[in-house]
């Protein structure tokens, strides 16, 4: 059942209390419920995903940023920025970021999950284990219609769980430019892909999307949404917030947090509930991190108050940055129009509410590529630090319109954009309490340390000259298509022009990670610190919490996050029916 006060909640007791009804925690409320023997209650800060109707609406998800589903954050002034702050969107409405996100559905490549299997020592997290809980998230459904897409075209990986994914169900500009130079270019790193789901991320393909049928698919609808309408043991407080976890006055071998203060506003009543099973942090990469520092559970040098030493907690945060640049494109069959003609986005909106189609049913973003950094470039830089051969360290999204606020959409003319990320980042920041905070209603201080290293400002240089190469193929000057870059990033042709055009319209794609990553069981064989949580994702130094959201990914994927953390999830759920012999293991 739906509830929207905590007085209201029949129990103060579940076996599990999940804290944060996002993308993870969602995934675990359904798979957790499946046993009717167990009680779970989802404890969610923002609103219900029903609240929001643009939620739905696929080629809308930007305009769901800086609304009240937004949690809104801010960074701290980025010194590779200029000393500019970034604004950080997160989900603050059930289903989390996969709510507001912008549906990319990429699950990273077997070298990154071999990577995660070999940093915790745990084979668990390999590609070869990682399949059958791939397997049980999400169907390809047909695009609502697209004759373009041929069946060597169709990824093959999506099984038959509950998300929706589909192909773009449209062909618009610049699918057939893309494919063209994907398919002629001479650097074999421009290459087309049928799936970069495969194992095998390079190259340059359709994006699949979380959305199914006109509408977005997320874990609100796919999960959290179905399991509440029919099980009488699952339980959802939405408008709420975690404040902090709370230890047993009974000190056993490690402290036992098993019990969850909550709060409607900073002022409300502080009630307490407690799970007799485990409480299971989801509260994402900053939330869940924030509960944890709240508790007395981080770095000793940091805390007012410390009941565990945890030094890496709020550390490792990691985030891709981007930046976007504009072509002038010879065609008015372009998104921008959409963006600033409202009487044509009204027309789009009733053709989408009537029949669930129309461009409004897709994202804005139909093709995209990953690539690595050339050979030459890492002469003078140590190591390429993507997880493997089969691992980017580059992408280019094509007309992700407004993807970031800073280089906005031009006002007038016809345009193509291109989003340029550095998906292997070497930078490395943290999140730490305003010092004095006592509970969730305090943002943290977000650092992400944006483009602090030398490596990823020339890797973002490189990755801009990549995009001019790979936009210097035939395909893009056939019918005079492409005429030439455009605005501030024109007159940026030198190296050092670039590298201030970066660091004046940098942001980041909103893929934070690592900030309670997950590291060897064994301290004697530990590798890089024994990391917050073990393999098994239960918090060291404590007993009744395990952490399973974005946060406790120990390298950053090189592909869009979600996907990664459905599958964390799913993992995640298993191994907690295996601890506690619970049904559907
Ligand atoms: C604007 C945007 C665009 C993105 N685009 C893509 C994309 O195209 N493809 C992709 O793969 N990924 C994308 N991502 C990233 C992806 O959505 C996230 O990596 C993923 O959803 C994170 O899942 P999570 O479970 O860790 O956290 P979330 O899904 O954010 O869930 C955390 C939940 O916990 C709740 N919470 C937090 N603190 C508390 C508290 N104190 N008490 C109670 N509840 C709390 C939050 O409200 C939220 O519901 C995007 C993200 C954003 C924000």
């Amino acid at each position: 059942k739906l509830f929207t006060r905590p007085e209201d909640v029949p129990s103060r007791t579940y076996d599990f209390i999940i804290v944060g009804a996002g993308t993870a925690g969602s995934v675990l409320a359904s798979r957790l419920s499946e046993d009717p023997h167990k009680s779970v209650l989802v404890i969610e800060a923002g609103v219900s995903d029903s609240s929001v109707s643009t939620i739905q609406i696929p080629f809308l998800a930007s305009s769901l940023r800086q609304t009240s589903v937004d949690w809104n954050y801010t960074t701290v002034p980025q010194s590779g920025l200029n000393g500019r702050s970034l604004t950080v969107p997160r989900g603050f409405v059930t289903g989390g970021s996969s709510s507001i996100n912008s549906m990319a559905w990429t699950r990273g490549s077997s070298d990154l999950w071999n990577s995660y299997a070999k940093i915790t020592n745990d084979v668990g997290w390999s590609w070869d284990s990682i399949q059958s809980y791939w397997k049980k998230i999400s169907t390809l459904v047909p695009p609502t219609s697209n004759d373009a897409i041929t069946p060597d075209q169709i990824p093959l990986s999506n099984s038959n769980g509950p998300v929706l994914v589909n192909l773009p169900n449209y062909d618009i500009p610049p699918r057939q430019q893309v494919f063209d130079a994907a398919n002629t270019a001479q650097d074999p790193r421009f290459r087309f892909t049928r799936d970069v789901n495969s194992g095998d991320s390079l190259g340059f393909g359709y994006n699949q999307a979380s959305a199914g049928h006109g509408f977005r698919s997320s874990s609100a609808t796919a999960y959290l949404n179905p399991a509440l309408a029919t099980r009488s043991n699952l339980d959802l407080l939405i408008n709420t917030r975690v404040t902090r976890l709370v230890n047993d006055p009974v000190i056993q071998t490690k402290p036992v947090f098993k019990q969850v203060e909550l709060a409607q506003s900073p002022h409300g009543d502080h009630l307490l509930f407690k799970a007799t099973d485990e409480v299971i942090l989801s509260a994402g990469t900053f939330g869940s991190a924030q509960i944890l520092l709240l508790s007395g559970i981080g770095p000793k040098d940091e805390l007012e108050k410390v009941i565990v030493d945890s030094p890496d907690v709020g550390k490792n945060l990691k985030d891709h940055p981007v930046v976007q640049i504009y072509f002038t494109v010879n065609s008015t069959d372009t998104l921008d129009s959409i963006f600033r003609n409202s009487t044509l986005t009204a027309q789009l909106l009733a053709e989408w509410q009537q029949n669930k189609t129309g461009i409004l049913s897709d994202t804005p973003i139909n093709v995209f590529g990953l690539l690595q950094l050339p050979d030459t470039f890492f002469t003078s830089v140590d190591s390429n630090p993507a997880s493997g051969p089969k691992s980017p360290n580059l992408e280019m999204i094509f007309n992700a319109f407004s993807a970031t606020p800073t280089a906005p959409a031009p006002s007038a003319g016809n345009f193509l954009s291109v989003v340029i990320a550095l998906v292997s980042p070497t930078s490395a920041g943290s999140i730490k309490l305003v010092p004095n905070s006592t509970d969730t209603f305090t943002a943290p201080l977000i650092d992400f340390q944006v483009l602090a290293t030398d490596f990823d400002m020339s890797a973002m240089v490189q990755a801009i000259n990549d995009t001019e190469k790979f936009l210097s193929a035939p395909s893009w000057t056939r019918d005079g298509y492409l005429i030439g870059p455009f605005g501030e990033f024109a007159n940026a042709t030198t190296a050092d022009a670039r590298l201030q055009y970066i660091r004046n319209n940098a942001d980041t794609i909103h893929h934070p990670v690592g900030t309670l990553k997950m590291g060897r069981n064994s301290p004697a064989q530990r590798l890089g610190g024994e990391g917050v949580v073990d393999p098994r994702l239960n918090v060291r130094g404590i007993q009744g919490v395990r952490v399973v959201d974005a946060s406790i990914l120990p390298a950053i994927p090189e592909c869009h996050t979600q996907a990664v953390v459905y599958i964390v999830a799913e993992r995640a759920a298993d191994m907690i029916k295996q601890a506690f012999g619970m049904l559907g293991h």
